[in-house]
């Protein structure tokens, strides 16, 4: 196994550039004990500041991008985020961007600024689990981990990164897979991205697929993007909803299908109408792990469906939404399924 690396000092120490947008990492309770708070209610000031130990390893550069719980992320803040982004990597100064955000929506929220950075230069996303005024908050290691990941040569060309509970994930792996816990971030499908300790880290592979400076996605030109609705699959599915989808004009479906994409047939039948009327449809899987294939219990050739390959339902809405503003064609939108 490789021996754990500490960032190397260096001096003057590298700057890092931190785009705050909320969460728990910056959220506030009434007592250390309460179980209500409210997130992003602390300005990432007060996190700084009652953490001395980030300017051993870095000169922060800070803005506050957004003061939100993430289950408000949307497009619109997304692509100011990846702008900011992108402004910082495009610094000679920078060594790298951090960005705390809360965790509901962390891993879309990573794996969009996954395919839409150019860069090679470290990006890290990094949430907390408890709020900042409770007992043994976890956000103030998670900052320091993720700054210590930020700032060190090893994490370049490994795309976006999520940084939590002293692990590191990729952002197209990571998913948050319990409603509190500390532990809640996995990759089911291939395992984790590395481990870093007090700022000590080792990684154990390279990211999966093509990501930032190897994505043909870009912020150029881009002020919106379609838009696509989950769909839940269940017992008993039936196609109003489906229907609703495509008449209110999405441009896009991903179904979070039972088993390995599937669904009932009043819902396979309404998904094939909204094929036919130009709607692109994506069949992922509501089990949290494994892989859609195409064409095993579902013939995607005869109904032009994409298979969603090894994408949760939330990252298969991303990459969807970015994949059709370039094609609306089934099969050229499946070739990014396996691509990306
Ligand atoms: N632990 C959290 O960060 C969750 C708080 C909030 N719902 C958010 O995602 O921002």
């Amino acid at each position: 196994m490789p021996r754990a690396s500490a960032t190397p000092f260096l001096n003057p120490l590298p700057r890092v550039r931190l785009l705050a947008t909320g969460g728990t990492i910056a959220g506030a309770q009434l007592t250390t004990t309460s179980r209500g708070y409210q997130a992003g209610a602390f300005s990432i000031d007060n996190l700084i500041t009652a953490l001395p130990q980030l300017a051993d390893i870095a000169q922060l550069e800070i803005e506050q991008v957004a003061r939100l719980g993430s289950q408000d992320m949307d497009e619109t803040v997304w692509l100011n985020l990846a702008a900011r982004a992108d402004t910082a990597l495009a610094s000679a100064e920078v060594a790298g961007v951090v960005v705390t955000h809360g965790t509901d929506t962390m891993e879309e929220t990573a794996y969009f600024l996954n395919l839409i950075l150019a860069s090679d230069q470290p990006v890290v996303l990094v949430g907390a689990m408890r709020p900042a005024t409770a007992i043994s908050a976890d956000g103030p290691m998670n900052l320091y981990n993720a700054l210590a990941v930020a700032t060190h040569p090893d994490s370049r060309g490994r795309g976006v990164l999520v940084v939590a509970n002293d692990e590191i994930h990729f952002a197209r792996e990571v998913v948050k897979t319990n409603t509190t816990q500390l532990g809640t971030f996995k990759s089911p499908n291939r395992g984790l991205a590395g481990l870093v300790n007090a700022g000590r880290l080792h990684f154990f592979g390279a990211p999966p697929r093509r990501h930032t400076s190897g994505s043909a996605f870009s912020l150029d030109g881009l002020t919106a993007l379609p838009r696509v609705h989950i769909l839940y699959a269940h017992a008993g599915l039936t196609r109003e909803l489906i229907d609703a989808a495509v008449q209110t004009g999405a441009a896009g479906l991903v179904i979070a299908g039972v088993g390995d994409g599937n669904m009932s047939s009043a819902a396979l039948a309404a998904c094939a109408d909204a094929v036919s009327r130009g709607v692109a449809v994506v069949r992922s899987s509501r089990t949290g792990g494994g892989v859609v294939e195409r064409n095993i219990e579902i013939d995607d050739d005869r109904h032009g469906f994409i298979a969603a390959d090894e994408l949760n339902p939330q990252k298969a809405r991303v990459l969807l939404m970015l994949a059709l503003t370039r094609t609306r064609d089934p099969r050229e939108l499946q070739e990014i399924f396996f691509t990306y």
